[in-house]
This record gives C-alpha cells, sequence and structure tokens, in this order.
C-alpha cells in the first residue's frame, strides 16, 4: 500500500500539519507540496490525506486553486482531508477551502473517509460540514488555538488509522 500526504501551504501552516500528522499517523508515507506534484504522481498512490489552507475568503490555497484535478483518476481509493483556516478572523468562512478540495476530489472518484465532530470548535459557519453537521476531515486553526492542533490531530488518527493501514 503506497500513500501519499499532499498539501497545499502558503505561510507554512499547512505543511506543518501534514508532517505532523505524518509523524503521529506512524505509517510509511511520502510527504508532498502540491506545489511541485503532478495529478500524474498522485494518481499513482493507493491512498491519500490531502490537505489545504484557506485563503480569499474560502478559496483552497493557490497551488490547489491552480491544480489540474481533471486529470486526478482516484475511483474507489480511500482519501481523506484536512484543513487549516481562522477560526476567528474567518468565522463566516472556517476552513471553507477544505470542502472546495473534498469536493474535487469526490469528483476524481475517490472515497473519503474522516469526518469529525464539530465538539470543542468555535466559528460561525463553515462550508466543510456535511449533511451530519460534521466537518468532512480534520480542521485546524494555528492561529488561534495550535496548542489544540496536536490532540485534534490525535483524535482524528484514531479514526482514519484503521483505514490507512
Ligand atoms: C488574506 C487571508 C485570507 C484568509 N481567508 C480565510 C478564510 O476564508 N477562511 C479561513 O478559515 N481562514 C482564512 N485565512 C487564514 C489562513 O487559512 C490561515 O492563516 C492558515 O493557517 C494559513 O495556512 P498556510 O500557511 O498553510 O497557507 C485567511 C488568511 C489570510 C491572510
Amino acid at each position: 500500500m503506497s500513500l501519499a500526504i499532499v498539501y497545499g501551504s502558503s505561510m507554512g501552516n499547512t505543511e506543518n500539519a501534514a508532517n505532523l500528522i505524518c509523524e503521529k499517523l506512524g505509517i510509511e508515507a511520502d510527504v508532498l507540496d502540491v506545489a511541485n506534484t503532478s495529478a500524474d504522481t498522485i494518481n499513482g498512490y493507493d491512498k491519500l490525506i490531502c490537505g489545504t489552507s484557506t485563503w480569499n475568503n474560502g478559496d483552497m490555497q493557490d497551488d490547489w486553486d491552480s491544480f489540474d484535478f481533471g486529470s486526478l483518476k482516484l475511483s474507489g481509493k480511500t482519501v481523506a482531508v484536512f484543513g487549516v483556516g481562522d477560526s476567528q478572523g474567518y468565522s463566516d468562512e472556517f476552513c471553507d477551502g477544505m470542502a472546495k478540495l473534498f469536493n474535487e476530489l469526490k469528483n476524481a472518484g475517490a472515497n473519503l473517509v474522516g469526518e469529525i465532530s464539530t465538539d470543542g470548535y468555535s466559528f460561525d459557519e463553515s462550508e466543510a460540514l456535511n449533511n451530519n453537521g460534521n466537518f468532512v476531515g480534520l480542521a485546524l486553526d494555528y492561529d488561534n488555538e495550535e496548542e489544540m492542533n496536536e490532540q485534534r490531530v490525535d483524535n482524528w488518527i484514531k479514526i482514519i488509522k484503521p483505514l490507512f493501514s
């Protein structure tokens, strides 16, 4: 089984999150910056964890925003997403970029896993909620709640690890 953790990051927060997830997951994985990664490369992995920060009031990070999603072929592959945002400064669009990434990966055929409860988060609105009212993936906030990231990653990994082993 091959696994890649692919991130888009402008200031380094989502990159840090990708490395933290890799370390905590404890499964061999390649950590890739989407800025230097093609759709063909991503198509070559069996499973994926993809992360984006949110910019421009609700968009994916720039490198994901310009990514060639049309060339992704992820039919039936297990994929989880994580998002990094600012729940106070952008409380009406907290981690909206994660929702856009989720939808693009779903359109490419992925089997998305890893939804989590919003318990313990404080924000007004987010596109990244599913019909159960859960985040579609792991939401992290380095601007206001950095001290909670490790525990949030640990909790999420408990959910997804069996699906990536
Ligand atoms: C101009 C600007 C726009 C932003 N827009 C949003 C947003 O709409 N929603 C959100 O949750 N965070 C937003 N953020 C916060 C970033 O996503 C956050 O700072 C994140 O940690 C950046 O991660 P990165 O360094 O991996 O790019 C914005 C930040 C800036 C500076």
